[in-house]
């Protein structure tokens, strides 16, 4: 099976073009004005326009209301819209419907009980992106590169295709994938120099040991 790649918060042209060329079939852009991958509809739009056919354009949003979303939409040409706040399932079809893009939600697991919420947001979302639920105290609502422990997901059918992220890195990823059988993976923090820079080396390495043959 092939593992789809998706390389989140991306903010320059050399991490897009790193992420591109080494396969990656998202790219995420951040529109969370708290996050240090934010970035603005403008710069967005001009990062999108480097992005090839057959590549999706994620677009990153917590607890957006409708204004906006509508100001990004107006200005970027995404492909899918990932919700990663605290929206609840009836947000997330609204979402769906008032924008027209499928749309992927976040769903954070500590516990085993996090779980059932898989199928709550597996019925309206079309995707799902199983991350770690953040602490308390927790800077962000995501992109903390902190991991889950993935053996509660092993064995377990998901209802939607789904995206495993939480701490992800070039020297975990090839573990995370063999214990979950992830069918995709999506990673912020961990090809990271500094907050909200990519590392173009550590999103090749990233990409080369997600893809390469579980053995
Ligand atoms: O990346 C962010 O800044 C961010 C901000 C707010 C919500 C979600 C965010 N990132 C998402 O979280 C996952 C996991 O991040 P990490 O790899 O643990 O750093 C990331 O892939 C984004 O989808």
């Amino acid at each position: 099976m092939a593992i789809s790649v998706k390389i989140c918060g991306l903010t320059e042209a050399a991490g897009l073009a790193a992420a591109v060329e080494a396969g990656a079939r998202y790219v995420g852009f951040v529109f969370f004005p708290k996050s240090p991958r934010h970035v603005t509809p403008e710069a967005a739009a001009e990062l999108a326009a480097q992005v090839p056919l057959g590549v999706a354009k994620v677009g990153l949003f917590v607890d957006p209301d409708d204004a906006a979303l509508e100001a990004v939409l107006a200005r970027v040409p995404l492909d899918l819209i990932q919700l990663h706040g605290a929206e609840t399932p009836a947000r997330v079809a609204e979402v769906k419907a008032r924008s027209g893009l499928p749309v992927m939600k976040a769903v954070g697991i500590a516990d085993p009980q996090d779980l059932d919420q898989l199928w709550d947001y597996g019925l309206v979302a079309d995707m799902l992106l199983i991350d770690a639920k953040p602490p308390k105290d927790a800077p962000l609502p995501g992109g903390n590169g902190l991991a889950f422990d993935w053996r509660l997901l092993a064995g377990r059918q998901i209802l939607k295709p789904w995206l495993l992220a939480g701490g992800l890195t070039p020297e975990n990823v090839a573990e995370a994938i063999r214990l979950t059988r992830a069918p995709g993976i999506d990673v912020s923090s961990g090809v990271e120099s500094a907050p909200g820079i990519k590392d173009p080396q550590r999103i090749r390495n990233f990409i080369a040991r997600a893809t390469a043959p579980i053995l």
